[in-house]
């Protein structure tokens, strides 16, 4: 079995690869193919189509993409939304091309409307006006969904998508303005914490609701659901309606996040809130229960996975410091 891992020194792509590679120890038969994004850009359709035609895979994971939080998306919508519908028509129409019939890839959370009913269901897609700040990543996003099920009704592919509530663990983005909002917190209560700085500010007012979910759980869960015979996916999920969400299935408030973080890195000063910052969302809970139905539910406590992603980012930047 030859699988093509799209976006493997990402986060989520990363802990995928690390399970495949894990079973290929373990005896199972698989061959991993992988590309940087300098090796082989993904929006350049030229290239994906002679990779593709070249290295003719059995299955495709697309986890690449161009990926921030609010900040990010709200400051570079044009990317946000041309590089994603890039990768999506050229890896999902090249690896058709090239007899490709299963294929799994990443959506996230904010195709839902803003203001869906809590916890979000998969048929909530489309019932709704989106929120303004990640609206362009939000579309390109949908029309990966719409892609897939296009082609399996056109031509009879197996094609899935999976949405992931927000990820975060190791391998996150920790940049300070284009990251999501737990490698950002870390970041900044541990730099308050070296440097003894006695109030820690926090971007909007800390009611939005948010839920996370540990990388790894989100790989685990991305192979179960490539691993579903095609039946079983295909009663589940109905036509029309492919997709299937990936969550913890609990959520907690910005405030209630910055303190986790908090105790996790042993800040013991003020939070203040800068509200001149974009909320986002006001919450954003997945509604688990088909992934649940189908046997797969999240195994990792969201502070064990912060103090585990803290211990990383600490090692990660002694590594940093002795490689300068
Ligand atoms: N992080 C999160 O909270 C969430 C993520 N998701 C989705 O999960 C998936 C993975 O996200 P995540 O791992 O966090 O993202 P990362 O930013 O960590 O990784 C994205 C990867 O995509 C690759 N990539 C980006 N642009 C190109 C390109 N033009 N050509 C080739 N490769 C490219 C990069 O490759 P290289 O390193 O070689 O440059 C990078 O490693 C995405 O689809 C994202 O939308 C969904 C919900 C939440
Ligand atoms: C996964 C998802 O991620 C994005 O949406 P988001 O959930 O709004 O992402 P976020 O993690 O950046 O913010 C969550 C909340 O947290 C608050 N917040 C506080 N302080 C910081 C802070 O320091 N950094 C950030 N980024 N946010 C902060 C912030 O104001 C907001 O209320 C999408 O654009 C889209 O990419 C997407 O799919």
């Amino acid at each position: 079995m030859k699988i093509y891992v799209a976006g493997h020194r990402g986060m989520v792509g990363g802990a995928i690869l690390r399970q495949l590679q894990a079973r290929r120890d373990a005896g199972e038969n698989l061959e991993l193919i992988t590309r940087t994004s300098a090796e082989l850009d993904l929006t350049d359709q030229t290239a994906v189509r002679m990779f593709m035609q070249a290295e003719q895979p059995d299955q495709v994971i697309l986890a690449a993409a161009k990926v921030g939080g609010i900040i990010a998306n709200n400051s570079y919508p044009a990317q946000f939304i041309y590089e994603n519908l890039m990768i999506e028509c050229n890896v999902i129409h090249q690896a058709f091309d090239a007899g490709v019939r299963k294929l799994l890839q990443l959506g996230s959370s904010c195709i839902y409307p803003k203001l869906a009913d809590q916890p979000m269901r998969e048929d909530a897609l489309l019932t709704g006006t989106l929120e303004p700040t990640n609206e362009p990543y939000a579309v390109a996003k949908i029309a990966g969904i719409k892609l897939c099920e296009s082609y399996n009704r056109q031509y009879g592919t197996d094609y899935r998508s999976v949405m992931p509530t927000n990820l975060y663990g190791p391998g996150d983005n920790f940049h300070p303005e284009n990251s999501h909002v737990l490698p950002a917190l870390i970041r900044r209560f541990h730099q308050a914490v070296q440097d003894e700085v006695s109030e820690v500010v926090i971007w909007g007012t800390g009611t939005p609701m948010r839920e996370f979910l540990h990388v790894d759980d989100m790989a685990a869960a991305s192979l179960f659901v490539l691993g579903l015979d095609t039946e079983t996916y295909q009663r589940e999920t109905q036509e029309m309606l492919s997709h299937i969400n990936v969550g913890s299935g609990t959520d907690v408030s910005i405030r209630e996040l910055a303190e986790i973080v908090a105790r996790v890195t042993g800040y013991q000063g003020k939070l203040s809130f800068d509200a001149s910052k974009p909320d986002g969302a006001p919450r954003k809970l997945m509604d688990v229960s088909r992934l649940a139905r189908l046997g797969w539910t999240a195994q990792t406590p969201l502070e064990t996975g912060v103090r585990e992603t803290y211990e990383w980012f600490k090692a990660q930047k002694l590594q940093d410091l002795r490689a300068k």
